[in-house]
């Protein structure tokens, strides 16, 4: 502030014998007003993160170890038709339903987001979102590049998309093969739509390389974008 408009009534104290309240106290005085103690800047909004990649990428993987650390982000569970994989459990990898009870969800409105996948329905409860939100968690949703695209048409740029990539094709079809839980006819198909989905990353806001052996640095790498996202000026809002 320029001298000529801080009123020359109030003295203030030297600074180097003044005590720091004191020359607080003066210093408001001088300039009109008390120092305000409330927040310069409003805390971000829960933010919506779609997490998306090729089948075998290492999505599930991923988010594993996302979970683990990070106790504001809930990863929504989607509803799937498809049968469970061993070690799978209700309610925490998928809500497994009938396709009977998966289309009675579609027809109620219940779901963001649906797709039939490799011949399974695969959906994504909105009122799930809307309770976590409310309670103030970021939300993470993982879905193939086709819901991936219909979330962009949905939420456009109100939530955040990344793409997980593998470093090679190579290394993505070893992953595949390796997991196995493939038929001889799904790996093709996985493996062929994986060729075109790969076209698909420029719709997307960033890109995350999970090179074999490196998961930890690709999950390192989405806790960035998230710290990233989170200090933007201009937030991105998401209403479900
Ligand atoms: N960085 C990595 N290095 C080595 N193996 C990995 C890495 N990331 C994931 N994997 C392994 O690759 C396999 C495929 O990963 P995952 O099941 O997480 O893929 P996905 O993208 O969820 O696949 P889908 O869409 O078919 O469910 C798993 O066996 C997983 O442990």
């Amino acid at each position: 502030m320029s001298d000529a408009r801080r009123p020359s009534t109030v003295p203030i104290p030297a600074l180097d014998k003044a005590d720091r309240s004191e020359l607080l106290r003066a210093l408001e005085a001088s300039l009109g007003s008390a120092f305000s103690s409330e927040p310069l800047w409003p805390a971000p909004g829960p933010l919506v993160i779609v997490i998306s990649g090729p089948s075998g990428v290492g999505k599930d993987a991923l988010i594993k170890k996302l979970r683990d650390c990070n106790p504001n982000l809930h990863f929504v569970v989607t509803a799937t038709s498809r049968a469970i994989r061993p070690g799978e459990v209700h309610g925490k990898d998928y809500y497994f339903v009938s396709k009977e009870e998966f289309l009675t969800m579609v027809h109620k409105d219940e779901l963001l987001e649906y797709a039939l996948v490799y011949g399974d329905y695969k959906g994504i409860p909105k009122q799930q979102i809307r309770d976590y939100m409310g309670k103030g968690y970021d939300i993470v949703l993982r879905v193939d590049i086709q819901g991936a695209q219909t979330l962009r048409r949905i939420l456009g740029d109100s939530a955040v998309f990344i793409f997980l990539m593998a470093e090679s094709e190579a290394k993505l079809v070893e992953r595949l093969v390796d997991r196995k839980t493939e038929t001889k006819e799904s790996l093709l198909v996985r493996i062929a739509t994986a060729r075109e989905e790969v076209k698909h990353v420029k719709n997307f806001d960033y890109v995350v390389v999970n090179a074999e052996g490196r998961l930890d640095n690709a999950v390192e790498l989405v806790e960035s974008i998230i710290d990233a996202e989170k200090a933007k000026v201009q937030q991105r809002r998401t209403v479900i």
